[in-house]
């Protein structure tokens, strides 16, 4: 029986998927997925240092005339005690002597001579340009948690913490092909009732982009023997994703192929427009995602529940569509009964759906850049009405200049 989306969804999100880790250098762990909890082991700063080439004083002794007793280069490691009215010479990220409670930048001081400086700026207070040990991380503080996405900004957390190396999920191996007596790949030549495969390009090249193993490993004929022979040969994968075939055509044989060799199914159909005729299941510990054969529709499905599951399998810890408010940039009118997916280009500020979404259709998703999903009732939204982007893939970038300041 066909599932409703949010059935769809909760039941892919409850899978229970422990992906294998492996061990890697923190270079390369970007867009991973992280498999263990790390805790800082160092507070940062390590010391309390300071934020300004200048000199280190008592607060006190601000309105005095300081001796410079010494002076300290970031690096060094020097035990200085400061008696009443002397004063350290400190660089950026020198260790502040242990009793000096400012730093004052070099350029509101006076240097009266060598050794005596006065205060100018009288404004400063108490601790005024020291960075204190542990203001920025503390010791012990949670900084990756398993099923983190692992981004450059956790790499400078994790350099910054000694940590060379890190516990990351393996990729999971994805393993794409298509049915049909009328696809040829676009490298062969075709005849005139032929058409192109475009689905399992598509799914090869969004798999790889969401950081999975894919293996392209040929193209099913319209048989079952042939399907079965592919899919033996893929049940290595952590997911194997299908296209065509699923519907209720004399030539549709994906099911029955994958029934033989010992499908279980976890649901057959979305409630869903389009991508109605969805199979999703398992063979032991391999994941199946048949999808539809139309284009749009399989790539849609691939977006809003594909992307899910993929997150699933990478081990992440972000399983739920996220999505940000915008308006709709004309009036939008929609078929009521279904769930509908409606793929469409978000300019920064309104939503413009896009007007050939057909579920065969084969160019739409070039010109989209995120999809909004239509409540059932949903007959018909006016212009500003408020909608809810899911993105697809961003690069928040345009062709032409826009004002990105911020103003009061
Ligand atoms: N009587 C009914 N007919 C159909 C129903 C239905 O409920 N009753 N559902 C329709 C819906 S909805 C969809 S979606 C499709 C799904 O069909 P299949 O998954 O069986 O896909 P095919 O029949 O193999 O192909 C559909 C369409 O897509 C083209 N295609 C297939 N694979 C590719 C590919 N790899 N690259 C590019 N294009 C592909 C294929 O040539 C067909 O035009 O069924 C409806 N019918
Ligand atoms: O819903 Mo089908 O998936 O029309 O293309």
């Amino acid at each position: 029986m066909a599932l409703s989306v949010n059935n769809a969804l909760k039941t892919i999100i409850e899978l229970n998927i422990e992906p294998n880790f492996e061990i890697i250098p923190i270079e390369e762990s970007t867009n991973r997925i992280c498999a263990e909890t790390i805790y800082a082991k160092l507070p940062l700063p390590r010391f309390n240092n300071s934020a300004m080439d200048g000199y280190a004083l008592k607060f006190e002794d601000i309105d005095k005339e300081i001796k410079v007793i010494d002076t300290v280069f970031a690096g060094d490691n020097k035990d200085i005690n400061l008696e009443e009215a002397n004063c350290v010479k400190i660089m950026t990220g020198a260790v502040v002597p242990q009793d000096a409670t400012l730093v004052v930048p070099k350029e509101n001081c006076i240097e009266i001579s060598n050794e005596k400086i006065k205060i100018e700026d009288k404004e400063l207070k108490k601790f005024s340009h020291i960075r204190f040990v542990g203001e920025d991380v503390n010791s012990g503080e949670e900084i990756l948690s398993k099923g983190d996405e692992i981004n450059f900004a956790n790499i400078t957390l994790l350099s910054s913490q000694g940590i060379s190396y890190i516990k990351v999920y393996k990729k999971p191996k994805v393993i794409v092909f298509a049915s049909g007596e009328e696809l040829k790949l676009h490298y062969e030549k075709i005849e005139d009732h032929q058409i192109y495969n475009s689905n399992t390009p598509t799914l090869l090249t969004r798999c790889k982009e969401l950081n999975c193993d894919v293996t392209f490993i040929g193209q099913a004929r319209d048989s079952v023997e042939s399907l079965e022979s592919l899919i033996k040969n893929s049940l290595d994968a952590d997911l194997i994703i299908t296209s065509g075939g699923v519907s209720v055509g004399d030539a549709d044989f994906t099911n029955e192929a994958f029934l033989n060799l010992g499908f279980e199914e976890i649901f057959k159909g979305i409630k869903i427009k389009p991508g109605k005729p969805t199979i999703f299941g398992k063979i032991n510990n391999t994941y199946i995602l048949n999808l539809p054969g139309n284009p749009l529709a399989s790539a849609l499905i691939f977006e809003f529940f594909g992307k899910v599951l993929i997150q699933k399998l990478l081990g992440s810890n972000l399983l739920y569509p996220n999505c940000i408010n915008a308006k709709l940039g004309v009036d939008l009118k929609n078929k009521k009964g279904r769930i509908t997916i409606i793929p469409g280009w978000f300019d920064g500020e309104f939503f413009f759906p896009e007007d050939k979404r057909l579920p065969g259709m084969v160019a739409t998703l070039s010109r989209s850049n995120c999809i909004i999903v239509l409540d059932e009732n949903v007959a018909l939204l006016k212009k500003d009405s408020n909608v809810k982007l899911l993105p697809i893939n961003w690069k928040f970038f345009r062709k032409d200049y826009k004002d990105y300041l911020t103003y009061e």
